[in-house]
């Protein structure tokens, strides 16, 4: 099991509560690694992970290590990602790995093996999925992260501008009762994400495990394309905060109403503060307080 009781959603609101909503994303670039004096290799992504895990693991409400950029270093590489995950867990700080999985449902059922099940040297307290196979190919996820009180957070706006080419979208929707895989016209691809990961929150005790990803730097895109956010009854990871140009006007901006929901990510801009471990937690400190959070 994930350390704590209760469901991800359950946990990560009272963290929001005490903490506040900034999630630090942990990705170990190489010209970030270089500024940090470390080694563009394993051991330095290492050293790295566990340099932000111990300045601002009790600051942050969650943390975000970004798998591809411990993927490029091979089997070395997600080993110091498994090492970072079981500290992480340990001192009882939460993750999500944003690994951005998706595929047809029986291999999806691998993946979510791999960042969702108990036991699992990846397991995370959740994981970022890719519904752009369809939303029920992800259904081996959803279905293991609601048996073992995890979570999963699904792509539906992302913060890259490329993105809208597909999220914007209009396509057939569901039908007016909610069941998933009806045919009437008329929404964006992003809206028809958003609503299904409502759906599967609609039993949710307190809030619920599905989340969605939006990015901060969505804006307008938000209202024109309809996207019902404060119905989601979950979180939302809204990445672009910092080094993409995003910040609490444009939280207020993307999110209005839903803003409570939020948990705004930045890495970029506060890694750059490493490694020394009160700089780090000092922009972690400051993003906190910009973002009103
Ligand atoms: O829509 C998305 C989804 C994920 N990301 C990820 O978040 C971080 C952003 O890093 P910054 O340095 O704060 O720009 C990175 O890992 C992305 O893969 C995103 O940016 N947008």
């Amino acid at each position: 099991m994930p350390h704590g009781n209760g469901t991800f959603g359950v946990r990560l609101a009272e963290r929001m509560r005490s903490r506040g909503k900034l999630c630090v994303g942990i990705d170990p670039h190489p010209a970030l690694l270089r500024e940090w004096g470390l080694t563009d290799d394993a051991a330095g992504c290492e050293r790295f992970a566990l340099t932000v895990l111990d300045a601002v693991g009790e600051t942050a409400c969650i943390l975000k290590p970004q798998v591809a950029l411990f993927e490029r270093h091979g089997s070395a590489g997600l080993a110091a990602l498994e090492r970072l995950l079981a500290d992480a867990a340990d001192r009882e700080v939460l993750t999500i790995a944003d690994a951005k999985r998706g595929d047809i449902g029986s291999t999806m059922a691998a993946y979510a093996d791999a960042w969702l099940r108990d036991g699992s040297a990846l397991a995370a307290d959740a994981v970022t999925l890719n519904p752009y196979l369809g939303f029920e190919s992800l259904r081996p996820a959803l279905n293991l992260a609601a048996e073992t009180g995890r979570g999963v957070f699904v792509l539906a706006l992302t913060s890259n501008p490329e993105g809208a080419d597909i999220q914007h979208a209009q396509v057939r929707d569901r039908p007016a009762d909610g069941a998933p895989g009806g045919a009437t016209i008329g929404h964006a691809v992003a809206w028809i994400i958003a609503d299904a990961a409502a759906w599967e929150n609609r039993d949710a005790v307190g809030l619920g495990s599905v989340g969605l990803v939006v990015g901060a730097t969505a804006g307008a895109a938000v209202r024109t394309l309809g996207l019902e956010l404060g119905k989601l009854n979950g979180p939302i990871l809204a990445p672009g905060i910092g080094a993409q140009g995003a910040g609490r006007a444009e939280i207020i901006d993307t999110f209005g109403g839903a803003s409570a929901l939020v948990l705004a990510s930045a890495s970029r801009s506060i890694l750059a503060a490493g490694p020394d471990h009160g700089r780090l937690r000092a922009a972690a400190e400051l993003a906190l307080a910009e973002l009103g959070n």
